[in-house]
């Protein structure tokens, strides 16, 4: 099933009256199925937090269209988004973002806590979450009192627990030290392989890449080129090298439709 379709998107940023306008999406076609787990890489200035703000419903395109879960984003009254950002996306940032002044157990309760849940709904729904993600024994103490990786996979299970169509990360392994960062790409890979997570996340970093299924890469506001991952994680992240070197090389003409 097709959860995302985005087609000949565009945005420009700026205003003709302005006389400065910047292209920063240039008729971008993607489509993201039911349980994929896709990477978006792309030089700097190349439109990926672009692409990610309008999938989040944070920004509205220029042109083009975008459906997710059936739903035309641009379409939506403000009220209509805000309870579809909320229902059906999750989002994991870079810089965690948890309340210094709530529990793990209730920063990963809080969007549940928002839409109305019941107290001991949201404990119990909370509790399982954190013990299946291998952070019960954290849930009582606060921001913190917790390493950064511990707080990034809190963030993912705030991000989870109302069950999303679609979770959303941005650089998430960027303010995290290698180990920090494997194990939080082990906690996407659980989500995705044992619950079917549908995931995309924007990332710099060709390791984090690597533990996806697809990896897309952009350029000046197109996709350019995209590559499966068949079999191991090694020779995948080597083929995520391969293609950054030459995307970054800039000689990669005729590339555009091309899957590697
Ligand atoms: N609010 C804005 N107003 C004007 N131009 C913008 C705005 N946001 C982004 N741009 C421009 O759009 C283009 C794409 O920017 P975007 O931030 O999406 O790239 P990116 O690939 O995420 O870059 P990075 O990897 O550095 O975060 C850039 O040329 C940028 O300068």
């Amino acid at each position: 099933m097709t959860l995302v379709k985005a087609t000949a998107l565009t945005k420009v940023y700026g205003t003709q009256a302005s006389g400065v306008l910047s292209r920063a999406l240039n008729g971008i076609d993607l489509e993201v199925e039911k349980g994929e787990f896709v990477g978006v890489m792309g030089p700097s200035g190349s439109g990926k937090t672009t692409l990610l703000n309008l999938f989040a419903g944070i920004d509205k395109p220029s042109g083009g269209d975008l459906q997710i879960n059936g739903h035309h984003i641009a379409k939506m009254s403000a009220k209509e988004l805000a309870l579809f950002r909320r229902r059906q996306l999750g989002f994991v940032f870079q810089d965690f973002n948890l309340l210094d002044t709530l529990t793990l157990a209730e920063n990963v309760g809080l969007p549940l806590t928002l839409d109305g849940h019941k107290g001991r709904t949201v404990q119990e729904s909370v509790e399982k979450l954190l013990g299946y993600l291998g952070l019960h024994d954290l849930m009582n103490k606060y921001p913190y009192e917790v390493s950064g990786g511990q707080q990034q996979r809190t963030a993912v299970a705030r991000a989870v627990v109302h069950n999303p169509s679609l979770l959303l990360a941005d650089e998430p392994t960027g303010n995290l030290d290698s180990a920090s960062a494997r194990a939080l790409l082990g906690v996407f890979q659980k989500l995705n392989t044992e619950q079917e997570a549908t995931i995309l996340m924007v990332t710099h970093d060709p390791f984090a890449a690597s533990y996806c299924k697809r990896v897309v890469f952009i350029k000046d506001g197109q996709v350019y080129t995209q590559i499966d991952r068949v079999g191991e994680r090694q020779p995948f992240f080597q083929k995520i090298l391969d293609t950054l070197a030459v995307l970054e090389g800039g000689s990669a003409h005729g590339m555009a439709t091309t899957r590697i």
